[in-house]
């Protein structure tokens, strides 16, 4: 495995390489130096303090950050042993391989059916809709609380309920991977953990990367955690680094780095 400090073998099929990669907006570096692997069927975990480039680093999976102007990358992503950024790669494609769930659901202001079909059709799905509307609820431990109400609007359930729709959403059209962007931030205590629930099925099926400030959280789900930290930079700014990436026993219970120590027993951040 690729690593920035930590020893941790992880011994597992790779979906992610992340090789000496800074990223840049415009001329400002906003994260420096990143490596490390992203385990296939597991769900890795990024954390760290507000501004340290978990997010920056995450949109890159799916080249989302080529849609900010100036956003760019120096070093390499691979996505299944290919360069993510080579010209070869259809980002749209991508897109479809690599999924996404925000932070804030959003569902389409259609029906329930319409957030899961729309999207499949646009893919070219040919197959039986209604089975595939069935199938990608279930998926998303949806269906049961919905099947009555499929053409009401996607926008009239709980925040949960649109939150698992949006999970449903991404994974009717069959990703290799989702990525997470704080997924559960706007959600209860009970939604949040029906998600988690989630993620462990999902996990079977895909590989999962997520951001998330809840500490408890990634120590509760994720397999392996990378620790992000910012730095002071001689201008005044701040740069994101990758302070320690190993198991997430490793990192709550013995990590390498007294930053990684001090930040899991909320020390600071
Ligand atoms: N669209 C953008 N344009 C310019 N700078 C950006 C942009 N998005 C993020 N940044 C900067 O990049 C750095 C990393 O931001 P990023 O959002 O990736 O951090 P984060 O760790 O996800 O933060 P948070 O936990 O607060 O969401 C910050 O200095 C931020 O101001």
């Amino acid at each position: 495995m690729q690593s920035n400090t930590s020893s941790t073998t992880i011994d597992t099929d790779v979906t992610f390489r992340v090789e000496n990669t800074d990223y840049y907006y415009g001329s400002f570096l906003a994260v420096k130096g990143v490596n490390f692997d992203v385990p296939a069927r597991k769900i890795t975990a990024l954390i760290g303090p507000s501004g340290c480039g978990k997010s920056t680093v995450l949109r890159c999976f799916n080249r989302l950050n080529d849609l900010i102007p100036g956003a760019h990358i120096n070093g390499k992503i691979y996505f299944d042993g290919e360069d993510l950024y080579s010209p070869r790669v259809d980002p749209t494609e991508l897109r479809r391989r690599v999924g996404m769930v925000f932070q804030k659901s959003n569902p389409f202001p259609k029906s329930i059916y319409e957030n899961i079909a729309f999207g499949a059709r646009i893919n070219g799905y040919r197959g039986n809709m209604d089975e595939l509307v069935e199938q990608s609820l279930r998926g998303a431990a949806l269906w049961d609380e919905v099947k009555d109400k499929l053409s009401e609007s996607g926008l009239s359930i709980s925040g949960g309920q649109q939150q698992r729709l949006c999970i449903a959403r991404a994974i009717a059209i069959e990703p290799e991977v989702l990525l997470m962007d704080e997924p559960c931030s706007a959600l209860d205590p009970i939604s949040t953990l029906q998600i988690e629930d989630l993620m462990q099925e999902l996990k079977t099926n895909f590989t999962i990367v997520i951001v998330t400030h809840n500490m408890q959280q990634a120590a509760r789900i994720s397999d392996n955690t990378a620790f992000f930290n910012a730095r002071q930079t001689d201008k005044g700014g701040k740069q994101g680094y990758l302070v320690e990436y190993a198991s997430t026993e490793t990192i709550f219970n013995d990590p390498a780095q007294q930053a990684t120590r001090d930040y899991v027993s909320g020390r600071f951040g």
